[in-house]
């Protein structure tokens, strides 16, 4: 069926605007409870407090001799201190001795402190080193202070302190950090579902013979793997022709039977013949202009409680539209801060024209090879940043953002650019 498109000229919104519209709509999911040893990538819904001190008890720091302090504070080479051992403390012992004056405990890394030693002597610091347990120590080193080598209970975190903040993304050092307190599960905020469908009656899969017309279908990768990398859970990932009534059979299904939180499409959006996607949604979401590139036509809305992306169809559209509305919304249905990429100031290598009046995506290329300044230059081959260009997002770490009040860009030139990892 044909739809006539409006070619009547339309004030653009910034992205700004549109990312607004986007946020004001992306609520946090709920929480559930989820054991630390699946929660990799998930994200804290709820403070997270320590259960134990950290450490729990006192303990030792080095492998050594539990003493007190003052028999061995006048040690040296020529006046050795000789203490008796009565106990031997490996780690995950129990054992509590009575250490008094003249005594010491052999003592391995982590075992619980004697309650009256007030150091730790570590082998080094003795004349015969690792001895059989029950061998006299002979400490030829003083320690430079009381308390020396002694990890004191809770002097890291107290049980009841914040270990980890609502908003965290889980990581493998947050996890240990919580594992550490005594924590085996955490509240997260469930995964976004999203569904993913590809539009264009010229798509082959990738691996296929192709016709002439057909291109080989990359869109949906780009996004199922993207959305997978914020966090989210792709539930299915498909792609249809241009006809109607098979993209709303793909729409309904994702909304009515696979119950998902987002809805992303490409292609389809803009002012052709064969729009599909504003065919099917046009009075259902709202479709905009961009003052962005690429990315200037852009459809969003909420059908029921799923948000629906209407990405265009180029790849490099795709890929900077995603970036600019989708991956903040899959954020902040996880509850997560911040929504925006890390974003750093760097020189760039060769220069490139930018359209006036649209903030401009330009997949750059990393060089790192000077630690204290890296610099970047556009990954495409030909230095243009055409919304069309694929090939060269192979070669992109990162993409610079270009103000829309900007007309070109000049090698030696800093640009704000966004790392992707
Ligand atoms: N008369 C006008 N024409 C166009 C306008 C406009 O304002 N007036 N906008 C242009 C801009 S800007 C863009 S961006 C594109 C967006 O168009 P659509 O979203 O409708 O996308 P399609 O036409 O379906 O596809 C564009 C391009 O990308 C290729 N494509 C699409 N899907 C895939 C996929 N899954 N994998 C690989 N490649 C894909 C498709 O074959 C087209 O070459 O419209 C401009 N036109
Ligand atoms: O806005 Mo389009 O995405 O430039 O080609």
């Amino acid at each position: 069926m044909h739809h006539a498109t409006s070619l009547a000229p339309r004030a653009m919104l910034t992205v700004e605007e549109q990312q607004a519209k986007v946020s004001a709509a992306a609520r946090p999911l709920r929480a559930e409870a989820v054991p630390i040893a699946l929660a990799a990538g998930r994200t804290l819904a709820d403070d997270v407090r320590a259960r134990v001190d950290v450490p729990l008890f006192d303990n030792s720091a080095m492998d050594g001799y539990a003493v007190i302090f003052a028999d061995v504070e006048a040690a040296t080479a020529e006046h050795p201190a000789e203490l008796r051992v009565i106990a031997d403390l490996p780690a995950g012992s129990s054992e509590e001795p009575e250490l008094r004056p003249g005594l010491a405990a052999r003592i391995m890394t982590g075992a619980p402190v004697p309650r009256t030693a007030t150091v730790v002597v570590p082998f080094e610091h003795t004349r015969d080193g690792l001895q059989a347990w029950d061998a006299p120590a002979i400490v030829t080193t003083a320690p430079a202070r009381e308390g020396a080598h002694i990890r004191r209970r809770g002097e890291e975190l107290r049980a009841g302190a914040v270990v980890a903040r609502a908003g965290t993304v889980l990581g493998p050092l947050q996890l240990t950090a919580i594992a550490a307190t005594g924590i085996d599960t955490v509240q997260v905020r469930r995964r976004p579902r999203v569904a993913v469908i590809s539009t264009g009656t010229e798509l082959a899969a990738a691996g296929a013979d192709l016709a002439r017309g057909q291109i080989p279908e990359s869109n949906s990768v780009l996004l199922a793997s993207m959305c997978a990398e914020a966090g989210a859970d792709v539930i299915s990932v498909d792609t249809v022709t241009d006809e109607d009534a098979a993209f709303t059979a793909l729409v309904d299904r994702a909304l009515h039977c696979g119950r998902v939180d987002v809805v992303v499409t490409s292609g389809g959006v803009s002012a052709g013949a064969h729009e599909v996607v504003k065919n099917v949604l046009r009075d259902r979401i709202e479709f905009v202009a961009v003052a962005m590139q690429p990315g200037r036509p852009q459809a969003f809305g909420r059908i029921d409680d799923a948000l629906i992306f209407g990405l265009p169809g180029n790849p490099a559209s795709v890929a900077a539209s995603f970036e600019a509305f989708v991956r903040p919304a899959l954020l902040a249905l996880q509850g997560r801060e911040p929504l925006q990429r890390p974003m750093i100031r760097l020189t760039t290598t060769a220069g490139w024209r930018s359209p006036a009046g649209r903030q401009q995506y330009v997949p750059v290329a990393l060089d790192r090879s000077d630690p204290a300044a890296w610099a970047v230059h556009p990954a495409a081959a030909d230095g243009s940043s055409g919304a069309h260009l694929a090939a060269g997002l192979a070669r992109a770490d990162a993409y610079a953002v270009v103000p829309a009040e900007v007309s070109a860009v000049a090698a030696g030139d800093l640009v704000d650019v966004m790392l992707l990892s």
